[in-house]
Order: structure tokens, then C-alpha cells, then sequence
């Protein structure tokens, strides 16, 4: 099986490829493993292009990936799309992820190896997965979510792995992307999300519950939406979907998390005050990501006080098998779409809907873990 390394020189804070040459290559070579071919990325898409051309050549791949989500969001688009225009030929595609943590928040690395205070920045910690597969040790298989985005020129499916979101997660990937040179590590998440925090969204979201087909019918406003299809983490430190660990899932699902401000009984209404009130409802949720997921069990009091025992709970909590986000017309914020950090906008009067592929429906990805 050809083994293939690709290399983000830019992702992080740009030490990707030497990292690679001082520690990656190396552990290979030593092990007797030959690194057939080299690539070092040179813009955005050249990772999903490699790919592409490989898959050209042979229908079994390992991948050493060193990068953030992003790339490895085009490497896995990149596979979909040629597994399933080589379809008609039977071909099935086996791709196997040596994954090294070179990015900014690299959620799914840490989701699969979930680190302990100091771990990220340690040699040993990043070189995990290289470890895992020169033992020989299992891998995970990933599920992959297509979203189909009506947009300007007709609707364009992209496939991720980590995270399709609206709300106030797009816009804060939205605004961080401009914050990248400046500020090169995870608080520039932070800073977009405090200049976001009082925005809410018009929509409505259709969840289709797995195999039942069932559909449930959310209304609007929203603060937050997103979809974890294999990670309960976006960062290192911040579990957003922690039940996805917690009770792992038998099928190929999504965990959801929905913040929605009306149900809280103190808000009255959409006025700029409601949304300010509500902000530091907001802000204990994310902050609750950050304490070991603590947000999916905290619940409203009656007069909306935060984190008691009785009432409702502030996070609405969904696994599912797909979700069709429509954004109110005259809403420009909640036409913004994330799939695992790239930023795409759905058209005036469309709308996105995420579902994940059955093992048939796509390549196999899998990861060393
Ligand atoms: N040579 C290059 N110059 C500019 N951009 C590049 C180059 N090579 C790859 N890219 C782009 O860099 C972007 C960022 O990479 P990636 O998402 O992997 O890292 P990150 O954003 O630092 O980490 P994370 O996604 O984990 O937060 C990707 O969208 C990819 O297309």
C-alpha cells in the first residue's frame, strides 16, 4: 500500500513541516517504512488534489497528515467525491489517516486522544497516531456528513468530518479567519466570540432522526447550532458534544447542540436588552464546554437563573441521522455555514441540509488511534 505524506507548512503556527522533518520522517524511516511520496502544500486545495491524483493510481492509501482540520476537511472531500465518481467501476477506496496535530484546534485528534494538562505541546503526544500505526493498532473508521448547500450557481455538497454549524459558531470561524496572522493560536476563537455574543438567528432547523426518519421541527431565534458527526471537542479543552464520548453511538449519527434564547423564561422577548441579558446565559454554556462539558446538565431556574437542579435544560441535546438548516430571509448572519472551519454562505431563499453516508454510500476513512 503506498504511503503518502502530506504536509500544511502555514496551519498552526507554521512549525508543521519542520516538526515533520524532525520527528516524522525519522520514527518512519527507523521503523523501515519508506515514504513513497511528498507533499508539501502550497494553497488551499493542493492537499485534496494530491489525493485525487493518488486515487488515480490505487484504491488503498496511507495518509500521513500533518495539518489542522481544514486540510484534512479537502482530503476527505477530495476522497468522497472520487470514490463516488469511480463508483461505476466498483471501486472501493480504503484510506488510512496517520494524523500529526499541526493545526490550531486540531478537534479531531484531540477528540480521538483526549489530552491531559500540558500534553498538546509535548513531542510525544502529537507523534500518538504516527505510534499507533507503526504497532499496527486498530483504527477508527469515520463517519462522513455531506452537506448540500444551496448557493449562487446551484447546490454544492461538501463533505466533513468534524463539525457543520450556523449561528454564532460560523461567525465566530467566520470573523477568526481574520484574526489568523495576527493572533496564530485558539484565543483568537475567543476574541470573535465575545464580539458575537449578542447576535441571535433567524431559522428554522428539520431534525431527522436516524433510521425512524422521524422529523422534528425547531423554531427560531437561535444562538448556537452546530453538529459533531465523530468528535465531542473542537478544541483540546472545549467539549461541546460531550455525550458523543460519554455514551458512544451505535450508528452512523451527528450530536447536536441547539441553544435556543426563548426558552429561558426570563427572556421577554428579541430586544437589544433580551439579547444582552441572554449573553451571559451564552457565555456559561461555552464556558461550561470548557469544564469537562458541564453545559449539557445545566438547566434554567423559573426566573432564568442559571445552573439548578430543577427546570429545563439550557443546551438542547440531539443525536441524529441529519438536519436541514432554513435561515430566515432577511437574516444575513444565519446564512453563514461552517463545515469543519471553511466558511460557506447559502443563497437568499435556500437552504443547507447535512446528513451522514451509510459505510456503502462512501470511501472507507479510518484513522490510526
Ligand atoms: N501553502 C499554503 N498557503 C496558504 N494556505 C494553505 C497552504 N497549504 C494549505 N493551506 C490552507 O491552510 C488552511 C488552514 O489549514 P488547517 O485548517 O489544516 O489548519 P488550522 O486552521 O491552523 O487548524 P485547525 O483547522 O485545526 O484549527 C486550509 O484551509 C488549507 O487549505
Amino acid at each position: 500500500m503506498p504511503l503518502l505524506l502530506v504536509s500544511n507548512p502555514v496551519c498552526g503556527n507554521g512549525t508543521g513541516h519542520q516538526f515533520v522533518q524532525q520527528h516524522v520522517v525519522p520514527l518512519l524511516e527507523a521503523a523501515g517504512h519508506k515514504v513513497d511520496k511528498v507533499v508539501v502544500t502550497t494553497e488551499p486545495g493542493h492537499a485534496g488534489r494530491a489525493m485525487a491524483d493518488e486515487m488515480q493510481q490505487t484504491t488503498e492509501i496511507t495518509l500521513v497528515l500533518s495539518s489542522g482540520d481544514g486540510t484534512l476537511q479537502e482530503v476527505v472531500d477530495a476522497c468522497t467525491k472520487n470514490h463516488w465518481a469511480a463508483c461505476r467501476s466498483n471501486r472501493k477506496f480504503v484510506i488510512s489517516l496517520v494524523m500529526i496535530p499541526t493545526g490550531t484546534a486540531n478537534a479531531l485528534f484531540s477528540a480521538l486522544f483526549p489530552p491531559t494538562q500540558g500534553d498538546v505541546d509535548l513531542v510525544a503526544y502529537k507523534l500518538k497516531s504516527v505510534k499507533a500505526f507503526l504497532e499496527g493498532s486498530h483504527t477508527i473508521p469515520l463517519t462522513l456528513a455531506v452537506t448540500s448547500i444551496e448557493g449562487p450557481g446551484g447546490p454544492r455538497d461538501v463533505i466533513g468530518v468534524v463539525v457543520t454549524s450556523t449561528c454564532l459558531h460560523a461567525s465566530i470561524l467566520h470573523d477568526s479567519e481574520e484574526l489568523r496572522h495576527e493572533i496564530p493560536d485558539m484565543s483568537r476563537f475567543k476574541i470573535a466570540a465575545a464580539n458575537n455574543i449578542t447576535r441571535w438567528y433567524g431559522g428554522k432547523v428539520n431534525f431527522l432522526a436516524a433510521r425512524s426518519g422521524h422529523v422534528y421541527i425547531y423554531d427560531g431565534p437561535f444562538e448556537y447550532f452546530l453538529a459533531t458527526p465523530n468528535v465531542d471537542r473542537l478544541e483540546p479543552a472545549f467539549q461541546i458534544t460531550p455525550l458523543k464520548s460519554r455514551i458512544p453511538p451505535e450508528d452512523k449519527t451527528m450530536d447536536a447542540v441547539v441553544v435556543r434564547p426563548l426558552r429561558d423564561k426570563a427572556i421577554q422577548g428579541s430586544s437589544e436588552d433580551d439579547r444582552k441579558k441572554f449573553s451571559n446565559t451564552a457565555k456559561a454554556i461555552l464556558m461550561g464546554a470548557y469544564q469537562q462539558g458541564s453545559h449539557v446538565d445545566m438547566k434554567y431556574g423559573d426566573n432564568g437563573a442559571m445552573v439548578v437542579a430543577e427546570g429545563e435544560y439550557m443546551v438542547e441535546y440531539l443525536r441524529c441521522g441529519g438536519w436541514e438548516w432554513i435561515p430566515d430571509d432577511d437574516d444575513a448572519a444565519a446564512h453563514l455555514l461552517c463545515v469543519d472551519g471553511a466558511i460557506f454562505r447559502i443563497e437568499r431563499g435556500g437552504k443547507a441540509s447535512c446528513c451522514t453516508l451509510e459505510e456503502h454510500e462512501g470511501p472507507l476513512v479510518r484513522v490510526y488511534a
